[in-house]
Parts: C-alpha cells; structure tokens; sequence
C-alpha cells in the first residue's frame, strides 16, 4: 500500500534531483536560471551571455563574450573526414537521427574522455557548443544532396550557425530573433531530455553518451519533435479557416494537437511562448506574412476556448523558423543545439553530485508460477 501512494506516472510532480542551474517557477511565472528570469535574459542578453551563466556561473561583461565566442570558433570544425559519415547514411535518415549519430561519432575523437572534473566538462561543452550547429547543418545538406556549408569565422556564432542552414548571410532581424530562440530553448529544468542524460551520467558514463541518448529523448513528438510538428499542421491548414477546421477535426478524434499543453504550465501560456509570438509578430510585418500570424492566433484562441490549453513554445518557434527560411527538417535539431547548453551544463553537476538513479516499480505481474 506504502508502495501504491508513492507511485506517480510519469513521474508527475517528482522531485528528481537538486540543481543550481533553473526552476519553473509557475506562481510567480517566472523561468529562473541561476538567478535571473529568462524572459528579461532573452530580452537583453546572447545566447553566448547564458553559455557563460550556465556553465561558468555568472554573466559576461563584453570582453568576456569575445573571448569565449573566440573559443568557441577556434573549436568549429568537426574531425578530418567527418563528413563520410552522413554520407553513408540512407537519405530518407531524418537530421535529428543523422545528429544522435555525429554525437555519438565524436566521442571517439575525444582525448578526455575519461575526465568528469567541472574543467574538463566545460571543455567539451565547448567544443560541442561550436561543432553541433556545423553537424546538424551540414549533416542536413549532405542527405539532401547539397553543398557543405563551412563555418565562417567573420560572423557571430548565431549568425554563422543560421548561415550554415540556409546558405544566405542573415539580417540583423533574423539573426536577433534566431539568438534568442537559442535563449529560450537553452535550458528548462527537468525535461525528459535533461533527465534521461542525467540517468545515463549518473553511471558515470561520458557525457556523448549522454547526450546522444537525450537527442533521442527530445525527437519525440511529446517533447522537441512537436516543433516540427507544429509546421507541418499549419502548412496543411493553408488558411485560418482551413486550420480551424484541422484543429477541430483533430480534436473531435480526441487527437493531441502538437503545440499545446506542458506537463508543468498546463494551465498557463508557456512564458516562453509569448516571447517567441512577439518574435513571430514582428517577423510576420517584415516579411508579409501576417496571415501566418493570423493563424496562430486563431489556433490558440481555438484551444483556449474548446480544451482550456495554451501553447508551449514550440507552437510559436515552429512559424518563427519558417520564416527565418530554416527546412522544417532541422527545427527539432535546432532546439537540440541551443538545448547542448543546458544538457551540458546538467551533465555536469550530475558528476559534481552524483548518485545513481535505480528507482524502483510497482509489480502488477503474477506471482508463485513455476516452469
Ligand atoms: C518544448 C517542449 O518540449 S513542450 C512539449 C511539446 N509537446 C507537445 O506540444 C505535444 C502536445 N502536448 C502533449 O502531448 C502534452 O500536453 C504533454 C506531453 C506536453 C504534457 O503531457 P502530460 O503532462 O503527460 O499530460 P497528458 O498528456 O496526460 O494530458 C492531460 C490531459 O490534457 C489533454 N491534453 C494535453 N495536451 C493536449 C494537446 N496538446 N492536445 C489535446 N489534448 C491535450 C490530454 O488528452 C489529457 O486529457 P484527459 O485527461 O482527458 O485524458
Ligand atoms: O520542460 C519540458 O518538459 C519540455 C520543455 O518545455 C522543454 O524542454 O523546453
């Protein structure tokens, strides 16, 4: 009976581990991170500003911003011949697959793999945070039969990273909005991503391995893959009427409707999802795309009214990359690369603090039988 009472599906509501890294404080409506309140970090700073806050502990000054976006392009290039890999893959390989893949590869190319101090993790943080936008770019191109796209140093990192995907220099707009859609997806407490790679590091496995196991945590559809998702429903609804009806036709067959809900805001508007419908807003005006908007308002009314849910922030990242021109493909990539800093930086305090996870169950098999 003790058992049945401490038994929560899903782990709902379980506390799972401490951490100094952020909080989902949903009362005050506040996603903390070290401190700081996201949404003004994301309004004011870099996505390289939260590199430093997350795996350093504090904010840069300017100077310290140079000198770790300096780092980070000395470590952009992947190993010799790197690239052979996704060529060998089958085409129909979708990107997150072909990422776990490069993930995995590149623990063989490291010398410390043994190393668990703070110093050594930052280390490889480094050299992922530089080398996974040049993967999930270029693995992309190469299953479809394009021309690599090398990094090119006399950009910023976000810029260079949305260079790399579309091939085209970004605005300063797009590239503002690109940054801070890292900002948002770089870290949110204890997803089932961020745990299943605290799982796998609490056995003191390397943290490739950790973080190929939380890309295939993030690709399903009830966590990053949903931003793909998202896309695809509002591209197969064509017009605000159209959308509509999808949404309701797909709620009537008691369908979930990608976008919506969160195990923790469920009755809440993601905070981050507000920030990126701003982003989508001004986006929309530049690019004459306000039916787009029109849209996702119409969807998000739709839900509010007929099941009492509110988006999540992929239900506005979605349409945000579409028009940064970014392949629909690479969206759930995309969150996986701004979220290496949050894994990352999980990893770590797993090592700092460890004790390995071995719940246990609750057995509802038979018992007594004999062969
Ligand atoms: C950045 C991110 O990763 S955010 C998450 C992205 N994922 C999605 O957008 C997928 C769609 N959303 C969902 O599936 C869910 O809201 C989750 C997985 C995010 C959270 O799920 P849980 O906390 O396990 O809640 P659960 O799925 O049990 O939902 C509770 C109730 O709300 C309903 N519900 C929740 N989300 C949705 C949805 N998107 N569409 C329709 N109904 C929904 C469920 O059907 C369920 O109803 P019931 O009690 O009548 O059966
Ligand atoms: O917190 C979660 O469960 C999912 C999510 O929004 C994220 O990983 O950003």
């Amino acid at each position: 009976m003790r058992e049945k009472t401490s038994y929560k599906p899903g782990l709902d509501g379980v506390i799972a581990s401490e951490t100094q890294l952020s909080y989902l404080d949903v009362e005050a409506e506040e996603i903390v991170l070290r401190g700081y309140d996201l949404i003004e970090l994301a309004k004011s700073r870099q996505y390289l500003d939260l590199v430093q806050l997350l795996l350093q502990g504090e904010l840069p000054d300017q100077q310290e911003r140079s000198t770790l976006e300096q780092q980070l392009k000395k470590e952009y290039d992947l190993p010799d011949n790197f690239f052979a890999l996704f060529h060998k893959l089958p085409k129909q390989t979708h990107p997150m697959d072909a990422l776990r893949t490069g993930i995995s590869a590149l623990a063989g190319y490291e010398q410390d793999l043994n190393g668990r101090s703070e110093e050594q993790i930052k280390q490889i943080a480094l050299s992922l945070l530089a080398k996974i936008p040049n993967i999930v770019a270029n693995s992309y191109h190469i299953l479809y039969d394009e021309k690599v796209i090398a990094p090119r140093q006399e950009l910023s990192y976000s810029e260079n990273f949305l260079h790399m995907i579309t091939g085209k220099k970004p605005t300063a707009t797009e590239a503002a909005y690109f940054d801070q859609s890292l900002m948002v997806y770089s870290e949110h407490e204890m997803p089932n991503s961020t745990f299943t790679a605290r799982v796998i590091a609490s056995t003191n496995s390397d943290i490739y391995g950790a973080l190929t196991g939380a890309v295939a945590s993030l690709k399903g559809n009830l966590h990053g893959g949903a931003n793909e998702a998202v896309m695809h429903m509002l591209l197969e609804g064509k017009t605000t009427d159209g959308f509509r009806h999808l949404l309701y036709e797909k709620l009537k067959k008691k369908e979930k409707v990608m976008g919506f809900g969160h195990r923790v805001y469920m009755k809440k508007m993601d905070p981050r999802a507000l920030l990126m419908k701003e982003a989508l807003r001004e986006l929309a005006a530049v690019k004459n795309r306000n039916d787009l908007m029109e849209m996702c308002e119409a969807g998000e009314q739709l839900m509010k009214e007929e099941k009492g849910l509110y988006p999540n922030l992929d239900y506005y990242a979605a349409p945000v990359y579409y028009l940064l021109g970014i392949p629909i493909d690479l969206y759930t990539p995309i969150f996986f690369a701004a979220r290496t800093l949050g894994l990352c930086a999980h990893v770590s305090e797993q090592y700092a603090n460890n004790k390995l996870f071995r719940p246990r169950v609750l057995y509802t098999g038979p018992r007594g039988l004999h062969p």
